[in-house]
């Protein structure tokens, strides 16, 4: 692992937009994995970027981190260019793979002791910060306990911590809940919270359309490498108008009922997702007795239906014309 300095209080950045990442490009031979993406993450935010598996969240905050070298575009840091090699902007970074890195026979504390040291913090200075951030992640009681013993939520958020031993101004999490328990998954989520709230910048990414929805002050929508739109959830379920979500659990062949409703007038598109088929439609309430006549005949009975206002699953659909799958 690379050593990465702490920085000192006075050399913080006082600039609202700690990450800028202009025009980024990867690909990885034919394969485009990032286009052209443009963002920036003010401090105290929490920006989301959401999109379904391979669609370039990972290789995005990795080339925004200085692990990867972008093809096109930069990424300032605080206002220092990230490059691979150099480690000016790195120090205001806490990057939490999406893969637990830690050492499983040694306590939560001698964890963090020792990712401490790799970010040059010795003797008081490395007491008091892992002191900090076993309060910060929750984990003060457990802190003698061996890693091995822990859930995978605790494992999770130990992992977190390693990340902000070095006090970073922006905090780089990769999926963070991903094999998760959903308790646990609320804890990490509650973490991730408070740090925004303190004044960090935080990018977060994650398939999960709820965890974007209920803790990123603004999300980019990433799909198939570009960025295709960004915003609060509020301006982003706009971009649909008026559109209601219609979701109907019905026996049969879902993937019939859902072709027969994508052709029916009102529609805007269907899809099969978790056991039902959910619709986009402009007026919900209009087309629904359309949409039971059509199931009805091609023998799909419907036996439960809700209307609800459109949430970031249904911009997502909306705008790529497929569902954000798990
Ligand atoms: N090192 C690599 N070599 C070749 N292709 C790669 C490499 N890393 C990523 N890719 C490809 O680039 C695309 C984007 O992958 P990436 O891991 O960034 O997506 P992701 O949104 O993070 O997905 P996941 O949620 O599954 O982690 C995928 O098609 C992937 O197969």
């Amino acid at each position: 692992m690379e050593v990465v300095e702490s920085v000192p209080a006075e050399a913080r950045p006082t600039s609202a937009q700690v990450l800028v990442a202009s025009h980024l490009g990867k690909r990885f031979g034919d394969r485009v994995a990032v286009d052209d993406v443009c963002f920036e993450v003010a401090a105290g935010e929490t920006y989301g970027l959401l999109g379904p598996n391979g669609a370039g969240k990972t290789t995005t905050i990795r080339l925004v981190c200085g692990l990867l070298r972008p093809d096109a575009g930069e990424t300032l840091i605080a206002g220092r260019q990230v490059s691979t090699t150099g480690t000016l902007a790195k120090r205001y970074v806490g990057y939490v793979p999406q893969d637990i890195a830690l050492y499983p026979d040694l306590t939560a504390r001698e964890n963090l002791r020792f990712f401490g040291r790799l970010y040059g913090l010795h003797g008081k200075a490395l007491n008091h910060r892992v002191g900090k951030v076993l309060d910060l992640v929750g984990l003060s009681e457990r802190s003698r306990d061996r890693v091995e013993s822990f859930s995978g939520g605790m494992k999770r958020r130990l992992n977190i911590g390693a990340g902000l031993l070095h006090e970073p101004t922006l905090l780089v999490l990769d999926e963070p809940t991903v094999g998760v328990d959903p308790q646990s998954r609320h804890a990490v989520m509650e973490s991730v919270r408070s740090f925004g709230a303190a004044g960090m910048a935080v990018l977060y990414t994650t398939h999960y359309m709820e965890e974007a929805e209920r803790l990123c002050d603004r999300v980019g929508i990433i799909d198939h490498g570009r960025l295709v739109a960004e915003g609060t959830r509020r301006e982003l379920v706009a971009k649909l108008g008026e559109h209601d979500r219609i979701r109907l659990s019905a026996t049969g062949d879902l993937g019939v009922l859902a072709d027969r409703c994508r052709d029916l007038d009102g529609i805007d598109s269907a899809d099969v997702k978790d056991g039902q088929v959910q619709l986009l439609a402009r007026d919900g309430r209009r087309v629904l007795p359309s949409v039971l006549e059509a199931a009805k005949r091609i023998g799909t009975p419907v036996r439960s239906v809700e209307v609800a206002e459109p949430d970031l699953e249904a911009v997502f659909l909306h705008l790529t014309g497929t569902a954000l799958r798990e």
